[in-house]
């Protein structure tokens, strides 16, 4: 279990956690999501130890991560792929981590197999491409087989094999019973692989739900198709109601069940052709929680998963 209690970090004059307290579940995936410079890295450097909070405390099952005996066995953490000795080979690599908390050769060999490393762990990192830093990572995130792990985008540059293996092993980990904690600036990426969201936007948490919740608590639209479409707004027109004219055939209603619309238009004697509830999408549901809180904004809105 993860818990951070009012953690702050400054960095000078700049704030890059403002004040964050969550607690995350085991058997779970927790996306960590936000905006670029949201201060997600920042906070889970800080949950394995190698950032130093401001104010407040992030701990690891009721401890600071370097009070823990083993840390390896305590939580795997992939924050930064690129932090390995590029003139060993990938199995050099997970020998020296696994020596320094007497793991043994067959869990090597078992994560060896487990992120598909077998081909290329005779060869030297410094050969491997992005996918294959990547999956070194994991590997030796998972060597101490613990029971948290800390996943840092762990999806970026990752072809679309990749990706689908990483939201499988997140989602196989959480299953196990281990907490998972993973994070991401796309809400497309999460919404396929976390169980629970914590969005943060410039250090502060501006959601912490079960992705079910964030949906659920949308704003609800309702598409409807007639031909009649100005005697039907008419009709449905009142306060707290937004209606959109989609095309010549087709609103878009806000504020206004179906059940409702539908007895409007019966009143009305409107012949309508099509009355569908639209779901909101977490896209939209992220857009609109993280509108206010974005540092870095360009001309264009966060895009798709690189798919
Ligand atoms: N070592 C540092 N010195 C100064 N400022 C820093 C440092 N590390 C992070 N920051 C700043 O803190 C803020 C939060 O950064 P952080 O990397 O935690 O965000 P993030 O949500 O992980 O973003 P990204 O998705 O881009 O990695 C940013 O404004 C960043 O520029």
């Amino acid at each position: 279990m993860i818990t951070a209690e009012n953690l702050h970090k400054r960095y000078g004059s700049k704030t890059a956690v403002d004040g964050i307290s969550f607690q995350l579940q085991p058997g779970k995936v927790t996306g960590f999501l936000g905006p670029n410079g949201s201060g997600k890295s920042t906070t889970m450097r800080m949950g394995v130890g190698l950032d130093k909070p401001t104010a407040g405390s992030i701990t690891i099952d009721g401890k600071h991560f370097a009070q823990h005996k083993a840390p390896m066995r305590t939580v795997g953490a992939v924050l930064d792929a690129g932090a390995t000795h590029p003139g060993r080979t990938g199995r050099a690599h997970l020998n020296v981590l696994a020596a320094t908390h007497g793991i043994s050769r067959s869990r090597i060999d078992h994560v060896i197999e487990l992120t598909g490393l077998g081909g290329v762990v005779g060869k030297r990192i410094k050969g491997y491409s992005l996918g294959m830093n990547q999956r070194l990572g994991i590997a030796a995130a998972l060597l101490g087989d613990p029971a948290v792990l800390i996943f840092d985008e762990p999806v970026n540059g990752l072809d679309p094999e990749g990706v689908r293996w990483v939201r499988g092993l997140a989602r196989e980990m959480a299953a196990e019973g281990r907490t998972v904690f993973v994070s991401s600036h796309l809400m497309s990426e999460m919404s396929q692989t976390a169980d629970h969201l914590i969005v943060l936007g410039r250090g502060r948490i501006i959601a912490d739900a079960p992705i079910h919740e964030l949906l659920d608590s949308g704003e609800k639209r309702v598409l409807v198709r007639t031909e009649q479409v100005a005697e039907l707004a008419n009709a449905i027109t009142s306060r707290g109601v937004t209606i959109d004219h989609l095309d010549a055939e087709t609103l878009q209603v806000t504020g206004l069940d179906p059940r409702s619309i539908g007895r409007r238009a019966l009143e009305a004697q409107v012949i309508v052709h099509e009355l569908t509830p639209q779901l909101s999408t977490l896209e939209d549901q992220y857009m609109k929680l993280t509108g206010d809180h974005v540092e870095y904004r360009s001309g264009g809105t966060f895009g798709e998963a690189p798919q």
